[in-house]
């Protein structure tokens, strides 16, 4: 081996989950399998930042990060299912998150903005996110991708991983495909070697492995967000002494014989499929809790894909590429999956046959978990509401009045009658 390249990479990159919920604890459980099967890019040991609360372990009141740690399962979120050794749970954001150079943000969109206010100027200038977070963030300037939202507010890249992957299923280990967006703008690298070659893996989308491999000075380099819009975000390259942060490694850090992992570039169709289709989910749960059949299932997804696809189109433009909604896993594979076993699909399936608001179904069935699409399907209409667009998109509207109790269930034949050409 050449004697200069005996310094590169000799750094590992230490991985952090944040959000230990039923797909944050899963996904743990992914990375922690896999740092341990390859310590020549991880380090072995995963922190996992855990929401502190009391839960009831062996007939006593614990704290839910000493179950974990020491009876390796998360009895409250993901009960049954052992956790690696390796997979570390802290109740301390800031201690969890030290020194890591690949941060995964796997929590209830509601809770990541006080989240990542809390992690402002205490994670390393240059780790890298990927955001597991199904949901949009809407404010006043409009509407926005958690991946996008993360990046700008830590001064990071962050991608996304979104696909049909109810994590009951892939916890227990049963096949699932997913897909990883992960487009980050070329960093000057050129002192590495190994990484001013040609990109290690080919990439779906041509010329975009995700590896970070021009010589662009720094202070030239402008950043562009999923919409390829110039970002305020400086971003700081991954020193040469760490593994690149491309396709490959981020492949090898969450594929499993299980749990295959399909690396693309678009961030904002991954992101956008996952959080919409919770919409589309309520409105299917809906019909189905009326008793009317996967026919009447089938009419809602059909429309709701539609009207996934118009609100990638008109909010994000040319960044989304309709192939992601109807050819990967983040698409339409997620919309079917959702809409048949999700927790909104059946807590809407659920506040239909009851007769009861679905945030009742949330408190007494969940044992904690949330639902992502009441608050996705208010945050999109607020947006097109102020737009005046809102009846352009009359399933994901009707979802958010059926929810408000302005409309019923019996209003959605004449939306898909509407929908019809
Ligand atoms: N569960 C699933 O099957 C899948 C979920 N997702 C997405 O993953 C994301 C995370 O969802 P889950 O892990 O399922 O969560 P969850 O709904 O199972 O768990 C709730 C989590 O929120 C935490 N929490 C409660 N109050 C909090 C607070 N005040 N501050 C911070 N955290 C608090 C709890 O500790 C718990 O970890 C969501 O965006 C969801 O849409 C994506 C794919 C599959
Ligand atoms: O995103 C999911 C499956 O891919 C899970 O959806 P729910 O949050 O509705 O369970």
């Amino acid at each position: 081996m050449t004697p200069g390249l005996l310094s590169v990479n000799d750094k590992k990159h230490k991985v952090t989950v944040v959000g230990s919920g039923n797909w944050g604890s899963t996904i743990a459980k992914i990375v922690a399998e896999n740092t341990k099967a390859h310590p020549e890019l991880f380090e072995t040991d995963v922190q996992m930042w855990v929401y502190e609360e009391e839960v009831t372990y062996d007939d006593k009141p614990q704290k839910l990060t000493n179950v974990i740690n020491t009876h390796h399962e998360n009895v409250k979120y993901l009960p049954g299912v052992p956790l690696p050794t390796n997979l570390i749970a802290n109740p301390s954001l800031e201690d969890a998150v030290q020194n890591a150079s690949i941060l995964i943000f796997n929590l209830p969109h509601q809770f990541i903005n006080k989240v990542c206010s809390q992690l402002k100027g205490k994670i390393v200038p240059f780790a890298r996110g990927i955001s597991c977070i199904k949901g949009v963030h809407v404010a006043d300037d409009g509407v926005s991708l958690f991946s996008e939202w993360i990046g700008d507010g830590l001064n990071i890249y962050c991608g996304a991983l979104s696909g049909a992957n109810v994590a009951s299923e892939i916890a227990a280990e049963k096949l699932s495909e997913t897909t990883i967006a992960y487009d980050p703008p070329p960093m000057d690298n050129s002192r590495n070697p190994s990484r001013t070659a040609t990109p290690r893996s080919s990439s779906p989308h041509p010329g975009t492995s995700g590896a970070e491999l021009s010589i662009t000075p720094l202070a030239d380099m402008q950043h562009k967000d999923a919409r390829g819009r110039v970002s305020k975000t400086k971003l700081v390259p991954v020193p040469q002494e760490y593994p690149p942060l491309d396709h490959e490694t981020f492949k090898t850090l969450f594929q499993r014989p299980y749990f295959l992992v399909s690396m693309v570039s678009d961030v904002a169709g991954t992101s956008l499929g996952g959080a919409l289709k919770n919409i589309v989910a309520l409105g299917a749960g809906f019909v189905v809790g009326k008793g009317w059949g996967n026919n009447a299932k089938a009419a809602v997804m059909r429309v709701g894909l539609l009207e996934m696809i118009k609100f990638g189109k008109e909010f994000f433009g040319e960044a989304v590429s309709v192939s992601t909604f109807t050819e990967e896993s983040a698409g339409v594979a997620d919309l079917i999956t959702s809409c048949d076993g999700g927790r909104n699909f059946n807590g809407a399936r659920m506040c239909v046959e009851r007769g009861v608001p679905v945030a009742e179904i949330e408190k007494t069935e969940l044992n904690g978990q949330k639902l992502q699409g009441t608050s996705t399907a208010a945050e999109v209409n607020s947006f097109l509401k102020q737009r005046g667009l809102d009846e352009q998109y009359p399933l994901f509207t009707a979802v958010f009045d059926i929810i408000e109790g302005r409309k019923t269930v019996d209003d959605i034949p004449a939306i898909l009658a509407k929908a019809q050409s």
